[in-house]
């Protein structure tokens, strides 16, 4: 297996934490593709002192910013960005894989996908009646009446470093104003936080930085985000 070297970032290059959590950080050549250097930072979870000194580092930096929402991108964002949060007294808004938050349209696209023959399709349209009296109604004046929220979900596509995705959030859960970090492990081509950083200012949050324990800067995330900051703990070489 053939080593990167990683080096410090945008913090302290004397700050010995960054070495820990550096070498921590296992590189596998050609995953899941031929040619890509893939950084598997499970590896990391594994020594509690660097888990611990990445997740130090990130509260250090935001615990005096007045941020009230840490958004962590799916999966590897759900790691770091939970106990960013708790301990910055944030709340944590999970940015999600396609079709895993509850909304109302993916209920209904759900039904119109298992209904094939006629029988099957009469049975649809008598249910889908059913449920749009039964469910969709109420859960219409659910959102837009009770104003919680919790069931438009709004998404964004993006490409990745290797194929395309989609991220969603519930729109209730953040507030036009709130303050947010967008926490993610790893920066590559910076699709997926210019997606996250799209979905957060469509309803109004203020992006204040993202933050990844790794940056690939031969890809140039970094300048796809264009004016929003990036704060990164280490880099590849
Ligand atoms: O800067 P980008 O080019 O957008 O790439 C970075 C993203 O790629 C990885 O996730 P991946 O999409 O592989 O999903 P996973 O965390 O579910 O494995 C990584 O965890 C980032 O979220
Ligand atoms: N090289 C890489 N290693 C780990 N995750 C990634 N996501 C995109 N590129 C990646």
């Amino acid at each position: 297996m053939s080593v990167v070297h990683m080096a410090s970032s945008n913090v302290d290059n004397k700050d010995d934490r960054i070495s820990r959590i550096s070498s921590s950080i296992r590189v596998i050549p050609d995953f899941p593709k031929p040619g890509i250097m893939f950084q598997d930072i499970t590896t990391l979870l594994l020594d509690p002192k660097a888990f611990k000194d990445t997740i130090d580092l990130f509260v250090e930096r935001y615990k005096d910013k007045n941020i009230n929402v840490v958004a962590g991108v799916e999966a590897r964002g759900f790691i770091f960005g939970p106990p960013i949060a708790l301990a910055i007294g944030a709340k944590f808004v999970p940015m999600r894989k396609p079709k895993k938050l509850p909304g109302i349209a993916y209920t209904l696209l759900v039904h119109s996908c298992n209904y094939y023959n006629l029988f099957s399709y009469l049975t649809y349209i008598t249910s889908f009646s059913v449920f749009v009296i039964c469910a969709f109604v109420p859960m219409t004046y659910y959102y837009t009446v009770s104003e919680r929220g919790c069931w438009e979900v709004i998404s964004e596509e993006y490409s990745l470093e290797y194929g395309t995705d989609k991220i969603e959030m519930h729109v209730g859960a953040v507030q036009p104003g709130e303050r947010a970090v967008v926490v993610d492990d790893l920066i590559a081509t910076g699709g997926t936080l210019t997606a996250a950083i799209n979905l957060l200012e469509r309803v109004g949050v203020e992006v204040v930085e993202c933050a990844c324990v790794i940056e690939l800067p031969e890809l140039k995330g970094r300048d796809r985000l264009g004016e929003k900051q990036l704060f990164v703990l280490v880099s590849s070489t």
